[in-house]
């Protein structure tokens, strides 16, 4: 059974319960407490994998523009940034964020990582309302090599399913690589045995 931790980040408004929810229940529901962060527990099957999510909606109220986010880069495999795109200051708190994310990244491994984050445009019902283009987002989402969509929470729930799969797939993926890179104990350990007897019995 996989375990599967996914942080959900993004300015205050900017749609982070109502997309979660929408994932989770198919179901758009107008307001959110939002002074309580809440870790959602689901079991899905994916692949034909069977797995247990957990999803960190944050209360961004009291910790609005603090942007330490250290608990939250160790917990969780992977981060979907949510902004607004009717509200540019919400674009640069996400810009702010996947900056954060790819230090963390450059600090941790040494290199820019392929990291399991897709930066979400909420709110495309309001359009006519629009403060961030399409191409802002793209070109945001590109310079950090994550993936990128605008959806509605309120009125697509296709694409928030496909968005939410989109970003569990990958981080099955960097899972597996991971694993790839990461020898086995039992591997080390014959290697280790082999390195030491099988030199001894190449000199006698
Ligand atoms: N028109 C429209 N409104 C939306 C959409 N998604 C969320 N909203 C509304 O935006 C407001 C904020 O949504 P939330 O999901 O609470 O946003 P949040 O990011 O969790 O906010 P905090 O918990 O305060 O950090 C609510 O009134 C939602 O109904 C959307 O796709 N379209």
């Amino acid at each position: 059974m996989n375990e599967l931790k996914l942080a959900v980040l993004g300015s205050r408004g900017a749609g982070k319960s109502a997309l979660t929810v929408r994932f989770l229940t198919r179901r758009f529901i107008g307001e959110y407490a939002s002074n309580s962060e809440c870790i959602y527990t689901k079991h899905l099957c994916l692949d034909g994998r069977q797995m247990n999510l957990e999803i960190y909606d944050p209360c961004s109220q009291p910790r609005q523009g603090k942007l330490s986010l250290t608990d939250e880069l160790h917990w969780a495999d992977g981060f979907v940034i949510v902004y607004d795109i009717s509200d540019r200051a919400s674009f640069a708190f996400a810009k702010a964020l996947l900056y954060r994310i790819r230090d963390s990244h450059l600090t941790a491994c040494k290199r820019v990582v392929e990291s399991a984050v897709f930066l979400v445009g909420n709110k495309q019902d309001l359009c006519h309302m629009r403060e961030v283009g399409w191409d802002e987002g793209q070109k945001l989402a590109m310079d950090n090599k994550c993936q990128f969509c605008e959806l509605s929470a309120a009125e697509h729930c296709q694409e928030v399913m496909t968005m939410f799969t989109k970003v569990l797939r990958t981080i099955i993926t960097n899972f597996k690589v991971k694993e790839k890179r990461r020898p086995s104990g039992s591997k080390s350990m014959a290697k280790l045995i082999n390195n030491m007897f099988g030199k001894r019995r190449k000199s006698v």
